[in-house]
């Protein structure tokens, strides 16, 4: 019998298939499809390379000028596509990379050697000051000295890279070496500088070093979630088109080990993924989710994909159809909550309406009603009755007097009185009263009513798994209805999130006192595939003095991201008003584009504070012919790449843009304490930006 070598693409080539001019993509992916059916024929001459200090690297020729540069091993049927550039480069490429597997982990790892030594010196000249994270405090004391050889490769550390590694003395000269080194290494050992140990790190990310590695056998480090982060096995001719006809859409094929491990494999109940804003939680889910719908769902039965606004959900479907196939797709469903309560309600006719906004008609009325019934002699301002309202008896879904006198009230500041509570109430029971008269019902009362009809519905559970993005954003009464949906156990629910972009405040909850067990099956992602690491600690400097919480009952930290990418710092500026701020927004979108020398044109955000600002900034930028288009609830205009896009803050979660320019009140940066949501906004905004990204202040 004989079984077809194994063809796999790094993802470097890629990377470099995207810069080449379409005529020549167009040559290669021909090549490609013929060297993937049989890498073995006649018709391809593997050349070898002179000088090349990998003897496994092979140079084939694609035409009379552009060569291919494949990794063909002595023994073992493995041929890996590593690069592709006109002949003289590539062979210069080549001569000195080389593709090992590393003895501890097991990874396929490509590394460059020529200019290791010189980088490291390089590096050692980089002056050590460093303000941000724990590894700043240092000295030129190596940093990573107490570990030994085997620790560095267990981090995932190229072998031949261990000496450099040895040396660096500080977070700059790490970031230097950022480039040479496999994903996971960097970050192992930025973890590590932060202060983790080597076995916290390896636990994290489940990565096993008791095994015996064969660093001879590529066609079984192929298979490891490391060398799947960085090399993609192509098993036929649609899935090399597939893959080399969107070779920039990385997220689709190479995951992060950690990612790859969240996506792949049964867990034995929730699991709940942190990490900071670009970390690829989104990326993870809807993995996720086709994972979930390939492999674990019962015909008649569907994976939930839910998000908080519906915007956000668009956006998740479209980018769900690029990734599954027609099959896949119809066992997945995607709705934000609110539209799927929505449509639970109609299909069981409960005819209510549901309150999102209590200025809406009807809500208005009914509230002004409750509040003329309230105590006077209790001297309680008149905002108090609205916060107890969201924050006690929405929050808890508290519905009796009773429960209401024993009502947890953490966070509230004012003590009440057994006697004062029963003077509070009746406000409460006519508020619901008059919504009743009116067919209306608060979002959190129409939650829980729904969750427990499903807690009496005896019939199979629609979905056999739900997947939810954005978790920070959802409140007690939203997570017991999610709960509620499937039925506890194996791979039941998936949630992503971050406790830093909590926008919608009234909405803190802790997942366990919603029944949500999520112990031993938390993960964290470290690395920010999206934004600068300028851009990055700007906004997380931003949210310094906040208390960040983990979607649980504990506490989150920002310390231990980095972002993969490096750019100018954010630009911060002062502006008299709106129409300064349009010069200043004007003059930033004019600066990058005529400094741009991609064929399309970076695409902009312009992100306000509120719709009247972000109304007044689109006509400015129009009155000065910047066409412009707004994202809505419904939309989010992802086509629409030559105009500025225009959005509030709470309507830009969740999205990206190549550049953002971010317009708020001054007041958004007052003391810290007192201004925690509006700086967990300001930190959400200017996330947004993969590369370049202002922040203006107005009166
Ligand atoms: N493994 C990966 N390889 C390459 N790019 C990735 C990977 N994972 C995520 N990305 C990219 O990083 C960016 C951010 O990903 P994603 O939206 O999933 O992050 P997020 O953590 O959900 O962000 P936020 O919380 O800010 O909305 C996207 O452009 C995505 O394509």
């Amino acid at each position: 019998m004989s079984l077809k070598p194994k063809v796999a693409l790094s993802q470097d080539f890629l990377l470099q298939l995207a810069k080449l001019a379409v005529t020549v993509q167009t040559k290669v992916m021909r090549w490609a499809i013929l060297f993937q059916s049989d890498p073995t024929s006649a018709g391809i001459n593997y050349e070898s390379i002179h000088g090349a200090r990998d003897p496994n690297l092979k140079s084939v020729r694609i035409d009379r000028d552009w060569r291919g540069i494949v990794f063909k091993p002595s023994q073992g049927d493995v041929y890996v596509l590593l690069h592709v550039d006109h002949h003289d480069q590539a062979y210069r490429w080549a001569e000195n990379r080389k593709l090992t597997i590393n003895p501890v982990t097991g990874a396929m790892q490509l590394v460059t050697l020529e200019s290791v030594n010189e980088e490291a010196a390089a590096a050692r000249a980089l002056p050590a000051a460093e303000p941000a994270t724990a590894a700043s405090a240092e000295t030129e004391r190596p940093l990573f000295k107490a570990l030994d050889d085997r620790d560095l490769m267990s981090l995932g550390v190229p072998e031949d890279l261990v000496g450099s590694v040895r040396d660096i003395a500080s977070e700059t000269q790490l970031d230097a070496m950022q480039a040479r080194l496999p994903v996971e290494a960097y970050e192992g050992l930025f973890l590590v500088a932060a202060g983790d140990t080597v076995n916290q790190v390896l636990e994290a990310r489940e990565t096993r070093v008791d095994r015996t590695v064969d660093t001879g056998d590529f066609a079984t480090a192929l298979e490891t979630p490391e060398s799947r982060s960085r090399f993609v096995i192509v098993d036929g001719d649609e899935a090399m088109v597939a893959i080399m006809s969107a070779p920039l859409e990385q997220w689709r094929v190479f995951l992060h080990p950690t990612q790859s491990k969240l996506v792949n494999g049964d867990r034995s109940g929730p699991v709940r993924v942190l990490g900071g804003a670009g970390t690829g939680k989104t990326v993870v889910a809807m993995h996720r989710a086709k994972w979930l719908a390939e492999h674990r769902t019962p015909a008649g039965r569907k994976v939930l994909f839910t998000t908080f606004t519906r915007n956000l959900a668009n956006d998740i479907e479209q980018n769900l159809r690029t990734l599954c196939s027609r099959e896949t797709l119809e066992k997945v469903e995607v709705r934000n909550l609110d539209a799927w309560v929505h449509g639970f309600m109609r299909a069981h006719k409960l005819e209510h309406r549901i309150v999102y906004d209590r200025k809406q008609d009807g809500a208005q009325q009914a509230w002004e009603a409750a509040m003329a019934v309230r105590d006077t002699r209790l001297e309680l301002p008149d905002n108090f009755y609205q916060e107890e309202l969201e924050q006690v008896v929405l929050a808890q879904g508290i519905s009796t007097l009773d429960d209401y006198r024993t009502a947890r009230r953490t966070g509230r500041g004012t003590l009440l009185s057994r006697a004062k509570r029963d003077a509070i109430w009746p406000v409460f029971e006519e508020y619901r009263g008059q919504l009743s008269s009116r067919k209306l019902k608060e979002v959190d009362d129409a939650y829980r009513e729904v969750a427990e009809l499903l807690g009496v519905e005896t019939r199979t559970p629609d979905y056999s798994a739900v997947v939810i993005d954005e978790t920070q954003d959802f409140g007690p009464q939203a997570l017991k209805l999610i709960r509620a949906m499937v039925p506890a156990g194996t791979n039941d629910l998936f949630f992503v999130g971050d406790g830093h972009q909590r926008i919608y405040s009234r909405n803190r909850a802790a997942m366990s006192k919603c029944g949500i067990e999520i112990r031993g099956r938390s993960r964290k992602l470290y690395l920010n595939y999206r934004t600068t690491d300028e851009i990055r600690r700007q906004a997380v400097a931003l949210l310094e003095g906040c208390e960040i919480d983990d979607l649980d009952d504990g506490h989150d930290e920002n310390r231990r991201y980095k972002s993969l990418s490096h750019g100018p710092a954010p630009e911060i500026v002062s502006a008299s008003g709106l129409e300064g701020a349009a010069q200043e927004a004007i003059r930033f979108i004019k600066s990058i584009r005529s400094a741009s020398f991609s064929p399309t044109s970076p695409s902009f955000c312009v992100i306000a504070s509120s719709e009247k600002n972000r109304e007044a900034m689109s006509a400015l930028l129009r009155d000065a012919g910047l066409i412009g288009v707004t994202i809505s609830a419904q939309n989010n205009h992802a086509d629409a790449r030559d105009a500025i896009h225009f959005a509030t803050m709470h309507r830009a979660k969740g999205l990206e843009f190549e550049n953002v320019i971010v317009i708020a009140p001054s007041s958004y940066l007052g003391d810290a304490a007192a201004t925690q949501s509006q700086r967990r906004l300001l930190y959400v905004a200017l996330t947004r930006a993969r590369s370049g990204a202002m922040l203006v202040t107005i009166p």
